[in-house]
């Protein structure tokens, strides 16, 4: 079932005195929302937010995670540990870690495998980069992406997957993808989604945008009939703008 989701992707930010202030703020902003709301700290902040926030409507999720299951991956942490602190979702493929940490389609693809393996929910990203979009490249690109990390998924599993529309030109740079630029993409992944899976899949797929989604254009990205939600960094470390954001719906 689409769903309408705003998940805040804190990145490598706020130590645990930090986090706690920032579970406060959030904590005096809850309301009832249309939009489920998740926040992903950092690895060593997740089991104590995830306490902290036990009874508030937010999900915690993680950023990352490795597709083994244990062993001599120095740094790494696995899907049993996260579920083992509470942690059902997990973001992979990030632009952040493609770009810094090498992440691939095929180990991304890995990754997605073990994370359905353990019954996880994942936030998937992918999105072009600039030289892309200057190219008119930018919907083969998106579609390797997706076909490449997610086309060997049979129909069903599609129900533990949200979509996050990423243009890498538009994170943390201020420059936003227009509404329109963002409904045309959506609605070119919904597209891809059906040739392969059929009207319902594509139909019921949750497509988050991220990039520079702030309080003052969230209404009119999330207005648009195929943007579902957003994936927001830099205004989800600020309480305020960021239910700003959640309250967009
Ligand atoms: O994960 C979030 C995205 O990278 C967007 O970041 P941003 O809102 O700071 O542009």
């Amino acid at each position: 079932m689409r769903k309408h989701i705003v998940a805040g992707n804190w990145k490598m930010n706020n130590d645990l005195a930090q986090t706690e202030t920032l579970i406060s703020e959030l904590k005096k902003q809850i309301k009832t929302s249309d939009a489920e709301v998740m926040i992903a700290p950092s690895f060593t902040n997740l089991w104590h937010t995830f306490e902290a926030t036990r009874n508030d409507d937010i999900e915690v999720v993680a950023q990352n995670m490795h597709f083994a299951e244990n062993g001599a991956y120095t740094g790494e942490v696995s899907a049993s540990m996260l579920k083992s602190v509470g942690i059902q979702t997990v973001i992979l493929g990030h632009s952040e870690r493609r770009a810094y940490y090498n992440e691939t389609d095929e180990s991304l693809a890995k990754k997605v495998d073990a994370a359905l393996a353990h019954d996880m929910r994942i936030i998937f990203c992918f999105g072009e980069e600039l030289a892309d979009r200057k190219a008119g490249n930018e919907e083969s690109v998106v579609e390797s992406q997706i076909k490449n990390a997610l086309f060997h998924l049979e129909a069903l599993t599609f129900k533990n997957i949200v979509l996050a529309y990423e243009p890498v030109w538009a994170i943390g740079t201020g420059e936003t993808a227009s509404p329109e630029q963002a409904q045309d993409m959506h609605a070119f992944i919904r597209k891809t989604l059906e040739s392969k899976y059929g009207n319902v899949v594509a139909d019921d797929m949750t497509i988050l945008y991220g990039g520079s989604v702030k309080p003052a254009n969230a209404k009119e990205i999330f207005g648009k009939p195929d943007v579902d939600g957003g994936l927001i960094g830099g205004a989800a470390l600020k309480a305020e703008d960021f239910y700003a954001i959640v309250n967009a719906f």
